[in-house]
């Protein structure tokens, strides 16, 4: 037995829901490129879910069936007025969402049925979630979601209070088409290992989440702002990321496991990153980012990933850094279920080995020998 470290390269699923092959990411067979550029995020939550794309009365019933499920019980409100004020933002959601459980009388129900129907629910009320606990921590109260708004547009007004322009709008929900899925990367494997266990899908969900957090992952878009945001200016980017790279540091926001010619996704963000520059007057961001992305590629040949404009996106939306993650979390969602789906539906235990590097035939001593 050879372990392969970070299991590279190891294939350790079928799936039918996402694929990249030769650098192309498809949902369902469908270009990415295509789908940023047409698709709203509640037509790809459709996609994952169901295999093909909505008509138009399928889209209104699954609108409708989020829209009507995006109120979270007021006993999550009040756990999350009870978190200290400055507490980790996803530490936060992986404590709500893990407590969403508790007040769904379905939540152990392993049915088909009743796992969709969570579904929807942890779809529609995670954003509902990310907003009341950037409200309540600034003392604020949460506001309840709108009838009638798409995903994107009911957490930009949940989190400002104000109705969100279409810009904004349109913006986040591009984001989210971007963010929705991604074949079997970290957080996914988490969710697919956690429920082949017949776990509960917010089981599956909590332990995402948790794997998303880290900076190696979905934390990397968060690190990226406090990144810009500590060179400053475009100007100081080149002795910034000289010296990173001298000392073998990383960059967050550069390289990936699977794409080695660059990702797909973040030529999509840096179109929006310059696009919302402009319309902001504040080109700051965007123009930094394109000089780290000249330094980093031209010296050390890795491209940017998913995370690396986003960072410059969500800041133009006047979204708060630590919340950037959250996002994550909440577009991601759609493509944890889908697979938690797909997993209960061809379900086995997850269980692979370890090679064994200690020590062998190391005899029991006595306490009081050692
Ligand atoms: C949504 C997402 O999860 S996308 C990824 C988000 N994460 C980041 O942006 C964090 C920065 N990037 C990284 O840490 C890595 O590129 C990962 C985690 C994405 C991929 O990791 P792996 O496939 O395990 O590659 P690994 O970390 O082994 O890197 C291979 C080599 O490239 C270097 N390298 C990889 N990424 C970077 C980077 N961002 N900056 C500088 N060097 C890097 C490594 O130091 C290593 O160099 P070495 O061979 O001289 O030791
Ligand atoms: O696939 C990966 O390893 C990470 C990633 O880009 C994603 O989750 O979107």
């Amino acid at each position: 037995m050879t372990a392969t470290k970070g299991l590279e390269g190891i294939v350790a699923t079928t799936s039918s829901i996402s694929s990249i092959i030769d650098g192309v990411l498809t949902y369902r067979g469908i270009n990415i490129d295509d789908l940023a550029e047409n698709a709203t995020f509640e037509e790809v939550v459709y996609l994952l879910w169901y295999g093909k794309l909505p008509n138009r009365s399928e889209l209104d019933q699954l609108t409708k069936e989020l829209n009507a499920a995006a109120n979270v019980p007021g006993e999550i409100i009040n756990l999350i007025k009870l978190f200290p004020k400055d507490v980790n933002s996803m530490a936060a959601l992986r404590t709500a969402v893990s407590s969403l459980a508790l007040y769904d009388a379905e939540a152990n129900d392993m049915s088909p049925e009743a796992n969709l129907r969570k579904a929807i629910r942890l779809q529609a009320q995670l954003p509902t979630i990310i907003a009341a606990f950037a409200r309540i921590r600034e003392g604020k109260e949460a506001i309840a979601p709108k009838a009638g708004a798409s995903l994107a547009e009911n957490f930009l007004y949940m989190l400002t209070g104000k109705q969100p322009e279409k810009i904004a709008i349109e913006a986040l929900d591009k984001a989210l088409v971007l963010h929705a899925d991604h074949e079997l990367n970290a957080s996914t494997f988490a969710a697919r290992v956690t429920v082949a266990t017949l776990s509960d899908i917010y089981s599956g969900i909590v332990s995402a989440i948790g794997a998303l957090k880290g900076p190696l992952h979905g934390g990397a878009n968060e690190a990226v702002m406090a990144m810009l945001e500590e060179i400053g200016t475009a100007d100081k980017a080149n002795s910034y990321i000289t010296e990173k790279l001298a000392n073998k540091e990383k960059i967050m926001g550069f390289g990936h496991r699977v794409y080695k010619n660059g990702d797909p996704r973040a030529k999509h963000l840096q179109k929006m990153s310059e696009e919302l520059g402009k319309i902001t007057g504040n080109m700051n961001w965007y123009n930094m980012s394109i000089q780290i992305e000249e330094l980093v590629t031209g010296q050390k040949g890795l491209k940017p990933n998913v995370d690396f404009y986003s960072a410059s996106v969500y800041t133009s939306l006047e979204i708060p850094r630590d919340l950037f993650t959250p996002i994550f979390a909440f577009s991601r969602t759609s493509g944890w279920t889908a697979h938690i789906l797909e997993q209960y539906s061809d379900n086995r235990l997850i269980r692979p080995r370890a090679e064994y590097t200690g020590p062998s035939h190391q005899a029991y001593t006595p306490i009081e020998q050692r």
